[in-house]
C-alpha cells in the first residue's frame, strides 16, 4: 500500500486495546507498521487517538503516532498483513467471530492470550481455527516472560512464537522482533499454550505464599513443583517436555511469580488475607486469567488423568472456601513421592 506521500505502508491490526494489546501495538508501530488498534469502547478509542495514551491500562505512557484506535472491525482489518488477537481468553471466541467476516486469507493470524476456553477446555489456537476457518499452519501463538508495563517502556524482553508452520512463525518473528523485543521460534504450539496458561495458577499460589509471609524456600518449592505440574499436563496433551525449560515455561513462571506487575500474583496476595474472590477481582479491574484457568486445569487434569496437587488445592481455595493455610498443610502432608518419576 502507498500512502499520500507515495511511501510504502504496511498495516497491522491488534484486537483488543487492553494492556498487552496496546504494548504489542507499540512494538509493531516501532517496527514501522501502521497499527489499527481495535476496541469495543468508543471512549477508549477517543482517549488513545486524542491523548495518545491508553489511560486505563497503561497510564502515563505516550503511544507512537502510527497507532490508530478504532471501534470499526472492518477498518481495523483492512490491508492488514498481520492480525494480532490479544483478547482475554473468555472473550476470544466472541472477538474472533466479529473478525472472521473481515479477515483476508492473506493476513497472518497471531494470538498472545494466555488461557483456555473454560466451557470447552480448548486452547486458543483451536478456538481461532474454528472461528476463522484456518488450519493450524496459518496460526501462531506468542508467549513468554513479558509484562506490558515493561514492553511499552522498551525494556529488554524475550518472547517465543510457536506455529505448526515454521514459515508462519518466522513471519511473526520478523514482524515483531527488534533490539528491545527479541523473538524466538518454537514448533511446539501445545507446549507454549499450556505453559503460558498454567503458569498463571502457580502465580496465584506465589502471591498467596507471599501474602502468608512464607519465605524463599516455599516460593522456590512452589515454582519447581509448579513446573513439574505444568510439564505433566502439557506432555499428556502432546507437548514436548523441552518447551517447559524455555521462555514460555520456566521464563514466564519466574516473571509472573516474582514481578510486582503480575495481576495473578497480586490477586493471590490479596486472597491470602481472606479478601473474597469477587472483591479481589473487582479491585483488580484487569483480567486475572489464573482464576478461570484453575477451573479449566482442574477439569483437564481429570480428563488427562494427571496429578496436579497445587492446582487442586488452589481450586478449593478459590471455589470451595478452603483456607490458604489449610491448603498448604494439605500440600505438605501428601504421601511420599519421587521427584524424577513425577517429571515423567
Ligand atoms: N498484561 C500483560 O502484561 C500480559 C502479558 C502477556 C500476556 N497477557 C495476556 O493477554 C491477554 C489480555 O490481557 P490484558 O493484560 O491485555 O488484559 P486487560 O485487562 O489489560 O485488558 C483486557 C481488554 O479486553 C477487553 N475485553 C474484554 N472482554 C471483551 C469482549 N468480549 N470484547 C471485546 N473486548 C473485550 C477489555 O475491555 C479490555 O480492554 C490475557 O490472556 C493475558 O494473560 C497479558
Ligand atoms: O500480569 P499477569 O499475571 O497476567 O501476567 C502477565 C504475563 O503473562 C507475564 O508474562
Amino acid at each position: 500500500m502507498n500512502n499520500q506521500l507515495g511511501e510504502t505502508s504496511k498495516f497491522a491490526a491488534v484486537l483488543v486495546a487492553g494492556s498487552w494489546g496496546t504494548a504489542l501495538a507499540s512494538v509493531l508501530a516501532c517496527n514501522g507498521y501502521q497499527v489499527k488498534l481495535w476496541t469495543r469502547s468508543a471512549e477508549q478509542a477517543e482517549d488513545i487517538n486524542q491523548n495518545r495514551m491508553n489511560s486505563k491500562f497503561l497510564p502515563g505512557v505516550m503511544l507512537p503516532a502510527r497507532i490508530q484506535a478504532t471501534t470499526d472491525m472492518e477498518f481495523a482489518l483492512q490491508h492488514a498483513e498481520l492480525a494480532l488477537f490479544v483478547a482475554p481468553s473468555g472473550a476470544m471466541r466472541e472477538v474472533a467471530k466479529q473478525a472472521a467476516v473481515h479477515l483476508s486469507e492473506e493476513t497472518l493470524v497471531v494470538h498472545a492470550t494466555k488461557g483456555f476456553e473454560t466451557t470447552s477446555l480448548k486452547r486458543m489456537t483451536t478456538v481461532l481455527a474454528e472461528e476463522l476457518g484456518r488450519s493450524q499452519e496459518q496460526l501462531v501463538v506468542l508467549s513468554g516472560p513479558s509484562h506490558a508495563e515493561e514492553v511499552i517502556l522498551k525494556q529488554p524482553t524475550t518472547v517465543v512464537v510457536a506455529s505448526a508452520s515454521i514459515a508462519s512463525a518466522e513471519q511473526a518473528q520478523d514482524a515483531l522482533m527488534n533490539t528491545d523485543f527479541r523473538v524466538y521460534t518454537n514448533p511446539d504450539v501445545v507446549g507454549v499454550e499450556v505453559a503460558g496458561a498454567i503458569k498463571n495458577i502457580i502465580a496465584l499460589g506465589a502471591g498467596l505464599t507471599d501474602g502468608l509471609q512464607f519465605g524463599d524456600n516455599a516460593k522456590a518449592a512452589l515454582l519447581t513443583r509448579g513446573l513439574a505440574e505444568i510439564s505433566r499436563l502439557g506432555t499428556a496433551m502432546g507437548a514436548s517436555p523441552l518447551t517447559f525449560a524455555g521462555l514460555a515455561g520456566v521464563g514466564d513462571l519466574v516473571v509472573t511469580c516474582t514481578s510486582k506487575h503480575s495481576r495473578n500474583w497480586r490477586a493471590g496476595y490479596m486472597l491470602a488475607d481472606g479478601t473474597p474472590l469477587e472483591d479481589v477481582l473487582s479491585k483488580m479491574g484487569m483480567v486475572v486469567e489464573g482464576v478461570k484457568t484453575t477451573r479449566a486445569a482442574y477439569d483437564l487434569a481429570k480428563e488427562y488423568d494427571v496429578e496436579m496437587p497445587i492446582t487442586f488445592q488452589l481450586y478449593e481455595v478459590l471455589f470451595a472456601n478452603k483456607s490458604p493455610r489449610t491448603a498448604v498443610e494439605h500440600l505438605m502432608g501428601r504421601l511420599r513421592t519421587h521427584e524424577i518419576e513425577d517429571l515423567g
